[in-house]
């Protein structure tokens, strides 16, 4: 039978409407029961469905690209604003744009206490600033701006212990944020601000970021945001953090690992010897809407009476007010389908409420995200073409960076509303222009990893009360804006308030081979806001013993050392070291399949339905291997550089998904280089496109062996019954669909991930042979 083509599939699965006034949409039913007429024929429903939107007198896209427009304008445009703050001419080409924006940037609550900032932050033996405002009130964008101009923040010439010539101590403040996308955004807002262009190599920028994978500092920067992983990876290269005069640590209550490390070393630098930094403080800034103020004075102070917020060195200031108001509601009684009433609500958002506004709305993840904006898509059918447009953006972490920017982007047709539909990477620091709606599922999907049994689960579970603070927080950023939680007031009132600190609850390897690469010693004694179960530590250090990252007296060896440098996780750093091995010799081969691995979301678009699936599948019959994904992730780079024509058509045709492909091929580019320099391989290989040959099976083999080096433990035999138990632990695991060796049985399998959600998955699978595990296991 012939395969149905696309169109036969889209309307099979259109949205059928019903006399009852609800929806079905891919196989799920919405009651429209006040929002839209049920029940008539689609066109007489198209006139009178319901209240419209109410239209404003110009039109979102006007409004939106008015203001992107004087973004660009501005960005292109440079001009620093002077002390205080106003713009000079020499640096403005107009000084309008910049001008614009100061006006903004003058009515935000923080504005007020810029002196106040000032004069605290210079104080001397005051070394740590905790800056508590709400949300919205200006910290991240405006805080730096006030001090990068300030004496103590130049650039110091100085005397440094072991050097016979002077070296240079500050004059960069870095701003670190939980997530690249926060940081990337920030950055080029502040950048539009200040009016100096953002980007590499270019002269007088005065904003820069630095994320994995993605650096854009321009020389001379005096401020740059980063996410606290790039940081952690500057502190091993300078363990001082020389370059800076300031470090912000921004968004503190996330308590991510990352930030909990950087708190532990800030600590030991402010308490170290200062002739490391020739003599020059380190000023450390902590700022957020909701954190535990007691918990940072006590953990930093010296001196310090918890809770009197009295600390000698610590100092606490508070900023309040908001620039505008954010009405919060909540539902009457507990929703029984919590996708149901997202839904609803967004619709009911887009008929009642008026344009411009745009809506975020807050999901579990990304498998909920994806059917919401296929069932808004479905909605948006429906909709007459005389009343405003709806789309759906999805922005979740594992997609790439160009994917996430969309979001910010304003939507491209006219009388359109953008619904943004994000996890909780949306929750602290972004602005998303345009948006004053937001919709709360109240929940979030959370990883928990348990030390003793070796696995990581995803379950989703009610945000704390701080995480519902912050969502709201992203409404009324550019005028009053509404919060619809969709939960009730007494839930709310039971949520915790705050979540349990990452360090707790995650796997803690990273932190301990940085710990272990910044000389820390004895990890258990390191300064940690919340210490982690001793057993998860001492899990980690034998997994690094395993690599071959530590020596038996628990010193880090020089692999640990370069494990640690690179941008990668412990396991895949060790994957590429054995690569680089006389017994493997495949490091670039290692990297191709790597860059995929990397790149963010899948670089696999996952196709919901079986025909679709199968008209997929020939498609991809190039690509796939029968050793498993990671050849096939391998083989799909290759193939993908060795294009020569049209490589957006090739990745169409193949359903792959284009901008993370790119991405990876920047990651190939980046880690060709680091591996390069690391002395990994001999000889680099001729510029793309170089001509496709297919991976001998003797080599496939042997970048298999090499991941089994990283990821022994991540392996399961076949059982008598046809399941698959895994080597660490015990577990019956099942391969996920996604992986090209879902119902396959194989003696033995290796998975890169691991995960339970409604069943205990392996992903990213590849067919072993039991004798390699019991090689790798056996070096
Ligand atoms: N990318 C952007 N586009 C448009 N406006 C922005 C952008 N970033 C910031 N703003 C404006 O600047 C204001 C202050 O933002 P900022 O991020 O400095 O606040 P904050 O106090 O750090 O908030 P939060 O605690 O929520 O991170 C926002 O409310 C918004 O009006």
């Amino acid at each position: 039978m012939a395969a149905p083509n696309a169109t036969e599939h889209a309307a099979k699965r259109r949205k059928t409407r019903q006399d009852s006034g609800s929806i079905t949409i891919g196989g799920k039913t919405i009651s429209f029961a006040g929002y839209l007429a049920p029940s008539q024929p689609k066109k007489q429903i198209e006139a009178s469905s319901g209240p419209k939107p109410i239209l404003p007198s110009s039109t979102h896209e006007q409004q939106s690209n008015s203001t992107l427009k004087q973004a660009i304008d501005q960005t292109t445009k440079p001009g620093l604003p002077d002390k205080k703050g106003t713009y000079n001419k020499s640096q403005s080409t107009n000084g309008t744009g910049n001008q614009a924006l100061l006006k903004t940037r003058r009515e935000l609550p923080i504005w007020q206490h810029q002196d106040e900032i000032r004069t605290v932050v210079k104080r001397i033996g005051t070394d740590v600033i905790v800056i508590v405002g709400e949300t919205g009130s200006g910290k991240s964008t405006q805080v730096p701006q006030f001090l990068y101009q300030e004496p103590w923040c130049k650039r110091h010439k100085v005397k440094l212990p072991g050097r016979q010539e002077d070296g240079y101590v500050g004059g960069m403040i870095a701003i670190t944020q939980p997530r690249r996308v926060a940081a990337t955004t920030l950055a080029h807002r502040v950048s539009t601000e200040a009016g100096t262009p953002l980007g590499k190599g270019r002269p007088d920028g005065l904003v820069g970021y630095s994320v994995r994978f993605d650096h854009q500092v321009p020389r001379g920067a005096r401020i740059k945001f980063l996410t606290e992983g790039t940081l952690l990876q500057e502190l091993l290269r300078d363990p001082y953090l020389k370059q800076y005069s300031a470090v912000v640590i921004d968004e503190i209550h996330e308590r991510s690992l990352d930030v909990d490390l950087l708190a532990g070393f800030l600590k030991q630098i402010l308490s170290g010897d200062k002739t490391e930094r020739g003599g020059i403080p380190l000023k450390v800034i902590i700022m957020s809407a909701t954190a535990e103020v007691g918990v940072i004075q006590e953990f930093f102070g010296s001196g310090a009476t918890p809770g009197t917020e009295k600390a000698s060195n610590v100092e606490v200031l508070r900023i309040k007010g908001r620039q505008f108001p954010v009405t919060i509601s909540y539902e009457p009684r507990p929703v029984a389908d919590l996708q149901d009433a997202l839904l609803k609500k967004i619709f009911k958002i887009h008929v009642e409420e008026p344009l411009p506004g745009d809506i975020l709305a807050f999901l579990n993840g990304q498998e909920d995200i994806e059917a919401a904006q296929r069932l808004i898509e479905e909605y948006a059918t429906t909709l007459a073409s005389n009343v405003p447009k709806i789309i759906a953006v999805p922005l979740y972490g594992q997609l790439s960076i160009e994917a996430q920017r969309l979001a910010f982007q304003p939507a491209r047709s006219p009388m359109t509303r953008k619904v943004v539909l994000a996890t909780n990477i949306a929750e602290t620091s972004v602005t998303v222009p345009g948006v004053r709606y937001v919709v709360d599922s109240g929940k979030s999907k959370v990883k928990q990893y348990r030390p003793r049994l070796g696995m990581e689960s995803l379950l989703a579970k009610p945000i704390s009360k701080s995480s519902a603070v912050q969502r709201a927080g992203r409404a009324g950023r550019e005028g009053p804006g509404k919060c619809f939680r969709l939960y009730t007031e007494e839930a709310f009132d039971a949520m915790q308030g705050s979540d349990l600190p990452e360090i707790l609850r995650n796997d803690v390897l990273g932190a301990v081979l940085t710990m272990k690469a910044r000389g820390i010693h004895d990890v258990l004694a390191f300064p940690l806001i919340d210490a982690p179960e001793t057993a998860a530590i001492e899990m980690a250090l034998l997994h690094l013993h395993f690599l071959g990252a530590l020596n038996d007296d628990g010193t880090i060896t020089p692999a640990g050392e370069t494990m640690a440098r690179f941008p990668l996780s412990a396991p895949l750093g060790a994957v590429l070291l054995a690569a680089s091995g006389p017994e493997f010799d495949c490091v670039l081969e290692v990297i191709d399949a790597i860059s995929c691995l990397t790149s963010g979301d899948d670089i696999f678009i996952h196709v919901q339905s079986e025909e679709g699936a199968e008209e997929v599948e020939e498609h991809r019959k190039d690509l796939q291997r029968r050793e498993g994904d990671i050849i096939t992730y391998l083989t799909t780079m290759q193939l993908y550089a060795a294009e020569n024509s049209d490589r957006i058509e090739w990745c169409k045709k193949r359903k792959i998904n284009i901008r993370n492909m790119k991405q990876a091929l920047n990651i190939r580019r980046q880690l060709r280089g680091m591996c390069w320099k690391e002395k990994l391989f001999s000889e680099m290989p001729p510029p793309d496109p170089q001509p496709f040959t297919p991976l001998s099976p003797d080599k496939a083999e042997a970048v298999i062996k090499c991941f089994l080096r990283g990821f022994a433990m991540r392996t399961a035999m076949l059982a008598p019954d046809g399941s698959f138990v895994t080597v660490n632990g015990k577990h019956v695991v099942a391969i996920h669909p996604s992986s090209v060796m879902h119902g396959q049985k194989k003696e033995a399998i290796m998975f890169l991930e691991h995960v339970y959600t409604n069943k205990n998955y392996a992903k990213k699978v590849s067919a072993i042979q039991a004798t390699w595990i019991a090689e790798a296991l056996g070096r």
